[in-house]
C-alpha cells in the first residue's frame, strides 16, 4: 500500500485540503503550551479528515494533529490518502515532528505530498511561503511494513 505512486491532485483539491489544515487549527486542544495545529488529510475519493493536536496535563499524553488526523481516518477504515497539509500559528512552514513522520510513513506512499502551511497563508491567501515535502523528503531511509516482509537468514 504504501510503496504505490500517488496521483496529482487538482489545484481546488490542494486548496481544499489546505484550507481544512486551517480549519482544523480550531479544534486544538493546547492550554499548556498554547501551540495549534490543524493537520488534515485528503484521501483518493475527495473526502477530508481533519485533526488537530490535543494536549494533557501529563505532557507525554499530549497527540499532535497529524496524528489525530491519521487515527481517526484509520480507525473509521481510511487507510488511502493522497495529500496531507499541516498548519500552525507560525509564520514559517513547520514540519511534522518525528513521532508523526513514522506514523505517516505506515499509511502514505513515500512521494505522497505533504504541504506546510504557514500562518501568513490565512490572511493573504498567497501560496508564497508554503513548503511542499514528500514523506520520503521529511523520512529518508524510513522504516516501514515492507520491511519485515524481508528475508531473514537463518
Ligand atoms: O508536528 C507537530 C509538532 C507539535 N505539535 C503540537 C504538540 C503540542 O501540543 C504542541 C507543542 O509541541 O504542538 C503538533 O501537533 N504537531
Ligand atoms: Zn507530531
Amino acid at each position: 500500500m504504501t510503496t504505490t505512486t500517488t496521483e496529482p491532485i487538482s489545484t481546488r483539491d490542494r486548496e481544499r485540503l489546505i484550507r481544512a489544515a486551517i480549519e482544523a487549527k480550531n479544534g486544538s486542544y493546547s492550554p499548556y503550551s498554547k501551540f495549534r495545529v490543524g493537520a488534515a488529510l485528503l484521501t483518493p475519493d475527495g473526502q477530508i479528515i481533519k485533526g488537530a493536536n490535543v494536549e494533557n496535563a501529563s505532557y507525554g499524553g499530549t497527540i499532535c494533529a497529524e496524528r489525530t488526523a491519521v487515527v481517526k481516518a484509520v480507525s473509521e477504515g481510511i487507510r488511502s490518502f493522497v495529500a496531507l497539509a499541516v498548519n500552525t500559528d507560525v509564520a514559517q512552514p513547520l514540519a511534522p515532528c518525528g513521532i508523526c513522520r513514522q506514523v505517516i510513513r505506515e499509511f502514505c506512499a513515500l512521494d505522497m505530498s505533504i504541504l506546510l502551511v504557514p500562518a501568513g497563508y490565512e490572511s493573504d491567501g498567497n501560496s508564497a511561503g508554503l513548503l511542499e515535502m514528500t514523506v520520503e523528503k521529511l523520512l529518508p531511509l524510513s522504516f516501514g511494513p515492507e520491511a519485515l516482509e524481508l528475508p531473514r537468514p537463518g
